[in-house]
């Protein structure tokens, strides 16, 4: 036996640890459960692949031929239907046990589709160990071989966000609670001291994972005590193992509607802790941990300075759940975009916490627009109405944020010849709470738009080149589809000229919107050439670029644009502004102090319906009750509406639907602001 510090504190921990690779947020890794199905049928099903790239990343991809789906997903890793535990808890679980034992705290999550080997890979059985048994008999083995230290464990179990204590039962559940020094304390869960492998078994595989049948999330701590020898310093790290329960499609269930709750439930806790992930991942300030009891006892183990894994578990079949959970997954992981957004960001991002982890997030590919419009209706009003406004531009023709990042290129290179989709919320929630220029455009369009408002007129010249350039070989194929006027920027000119506007002398126009000109000579020819559109688009985007904050208002480039969509123009209320040609001829446009006004304050006005509603559909009950007419009833009453949909407030009616008249409507808005 070696000397306690030597392996605990001394070169054998440290120079372990310091070899393994550097750890960011949680990190989220696959596992393609092995072929256990007899039915042969299933082998004739689309089969889940994977693509493994030097940089350490995985691509996972699939292909429903029945549905038309082609998929392709990002996590950080991906082990194989081949790989056995034992590989993964070397390169997963062993660096995150050296942490524990210098005192830090670490977890890893099983996440996965029902039947996709979550249990199978954290518990385990007796014979089989899982990942979390091998944790314990590893750590016992490290301690004894160090002389010193101890471990112990607690058994708990999560059900309809109550939290149960399973090594010693009781009535009353574990109470989450914070102490002074901002630590999560677990009060009422017991703590068992585990001096062997054989104690371990005792106590875990009769008890902690006894019940299979109930749908639960199921958890393991190890707490893990040592003594620094020669700094003379008490170490307690702890580790928390736990196997979810498995995501569901509620649509799909035919059972009693017991069975169904339960799942909807489930689900959103699965969705809640998925959004810290995505928090963590994207260095967010604010980390949803309050949403439930789940992500509050995860507290101490998924934070900045704890280490974690996400491992998801998949179904080596291609299935409609494990298509959801994956993409949950690679959106959790995946925040080379978010970056952008975050520099640019002024607004609280906890007001948008319930869209990172859509399900169209992070994928890249592409998908029908049927199955699109079903994970919209579940994931919420604000993506549905912009997702589906312009159904075409979901296939991604060229026209993506991997023109302009090199991480969202490197998908590519894994998918050569597709066209591929890398949809973030985000930026796409930002530009429409700020301002809805661009109503029905699709989160890429909105990207390139909050590009162009970011970059210098050259740089977005450079952006659009390579846009022009992406989109040159996609465009053949893509032209010939009729839906391609679908790409089009709308809501940039009323359906009726506005009184206000002048002749325009086009000898005035600059450079770019000359082209624009000489294509105003085709209007109402069939639909122009795809590089055409992209031009027409960042012209626009451009002047949006130098437009104070305004809403529905007119863009003057709209004039010279052919085959403009005006379906989607609020004509109700057309904005009057003058149009002039500059001292130097270049294009401006002037509004009045009072168009700006009323402009702005429109905008205003829009956007804090906007937050008030993300408010509604996200704020805890405390935090509800800050509201102006909100009271303990009417925010327990809204609680229970997100149980049955995620996003049950979609406008204003919704909230008058709360038995609220217009003028409680109005000051609950306002208030809105205070309580965020
Ligand atoms: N790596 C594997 N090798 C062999 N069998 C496996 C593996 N992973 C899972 N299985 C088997 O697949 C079946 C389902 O696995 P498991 O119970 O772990 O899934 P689960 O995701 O926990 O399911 P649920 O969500 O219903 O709890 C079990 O019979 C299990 O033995």
């Amino acid at each position: 036996m070696g000397s306690p510090s030597a392996t605990i504190t001394g070169d054998s921990v440290e120079q372990r640890s310091q070899r393994l690779p550097h750890r960011r947020g949680v990190r989220v890794v696959g596992k393609i459960r092995p072929f256990i199905d007899k039915d042969p049928s299933l082998l004739n099903r689309s089969q889940v692949s994977v693509v493994k790239a030097d940089g350490g990343h995985a691509v996972i991809s699939f292909t429903d031929h029945s549905a038309s789906r082609n998929e392709s997903y990002k996590l950080d890793w991906c082990y194989e239907q081949d790989e056995r535990l034992d590989q993964i808890f070397s390169k997963e679980i062993k660096p995150l046990l050296y942490g524990v034992l210098r005192g830090s705290n670490a977890c890893v999550l099983g996440y996965g589709a029902r039947r996709s080997g979550k249990t199978h890979t954290i518990q385990g059985s007796e014979e089989n160990p899982g990942l979390a048994p091998m944790a314990v008999f590893e750590l016992l083995a490290l301690i004894e071989e160090s002389g010193g230290g101890s471990v112990s464990i607690s058994c708990y179990e999560v059900n309809q966000d109550h939290i149960y204590d399973v090594l010693e039962p009781k009535e009353q559940e574990v109470l989450v609670l914070e102490d002074a020094g901002r630590r999560i304390q677990l009060k009422g869960l017991s703590r068992v001291p585990v001096k062997s492998v054989s104690d371990f078994k005792r106590a875990y595989f009769n008890r902690c994972n006894s019940d299979a049948q109930l749908r639960s999330h199921k958890g393991l701590i190890i707490y893990v005590a040592t003594v620094d020898k020669e700094t003379n310093t008490n170490h307690l790290g702890k580790i928390n193992f736990i196997d979810l329960a498995g995501y569901e499609d509620v649509k799909r269930i035919i059972d009693p509607k017991p069975h169904l709750s339960e799942s909807a439930k489930i689900n959103k806790s699965l969705f809640q802790l998925l959004n810290v992930v995505y928090a963590l991942n994207a260095n967010e300030t604010y980390v949803p941990y309050r949403e439930s009891k789940l992500t509050r006892l995860m507290q101490d183990f998924m934070c900045k300075s704890s280490s974690a894994v996400l491992l998801t578990c998949l179904n080596p079949v291609l299935c409609q759940d494990t298509g959801h959970v994956v993409s949950m997954a690679s959106r959790s992981c995946q925040v080379v975009n978010q970056y952008r957004y975050d520099s640019s960001r002024k607004h609280k991002s906890s007001l948008w916490q319930g869209l990172p982890c859509s399900p169209s997030a992070g994928r890249t590919g592409s998908i029908n627009s049927s199955t699109k419009k079903n994970e919209n209706i579940r994931f919420g009003s604000m993506e549905k109405k912009l997702n589906n406004a312009t159904p075409m531009t979901k296939k991604g023709i060229g026209f993506t944020p991997a023109a302009y990042g090199s991480s969202a290129r490197k998908v590519r290179q894994f998918q050569p010849g597709s066209v591929e989709k890398d949809t973030k919320d985000m930026p796409l929630r930002k530009l429409f709470d700020g301002s809805s220029h661009i109503t029905g455009s699709t989160q890429d369009e909105v990207l390139i738009a909050s590009e162009a408002v970011e970059h210098s007129s050259q740089e977005e010249a450079e952006c659009t080149s390579q846009v022009l350039e992406h989109s040159s070989s996609d465009e053949a194929a893509l032209t010939s589809s009729n839906t391609i006027k679908d790409l089009e920027i709308v809501d940039v000119v009323p359906a009726t000229e506005p009184s206000g506007i002048q002749t325009i002398n086009e000898t005035a126009i600059s450079d770019p919107l000359d082209d624009l000109k000489k294509d105003n000579s085709n209007i109402g020819e069939s639909s122009p050439p795809l590089s055409e559109r992209i031009r027409e688009i960042s012209n626009s985007l451009r002047l949006l670029s130098c437009q104070p904050l305004a809403v529905n208002t007119p863009q003057p480039d709209a004039l010279f644009t052919k085959g403009v969509n005006v379906d989607h123009m609020d004509s109700k209320t057309p904005v009057p502004f003058n149009l002039n040609l500059d001292e130097n001829s270049a294009f401006g446009y002037t509004f009045t102090p009072q168009d700006r006004l009323r402009t702005r304050s429109t905008g205003l006005k829009k956007s804090l319906v906007h937050e008030c509603l993300a408010f509604l559909n996200s704020a805890n009950k405390e935090e509800l009750k800050s509201l102006k007419g909100i009271g303990e009833k009417r925010a327990s009453h809204i609680i229970q509406l997100r149980e049955s949909e995620t996003e049950p407030f979609k406008d204003v009616d919704d909230i008058k639907a709360l038995g609220l008249s217009s003028r409680q409507v109005e000051d609950m808005i306002s208030s809105v602001l205070g309580a965020i």
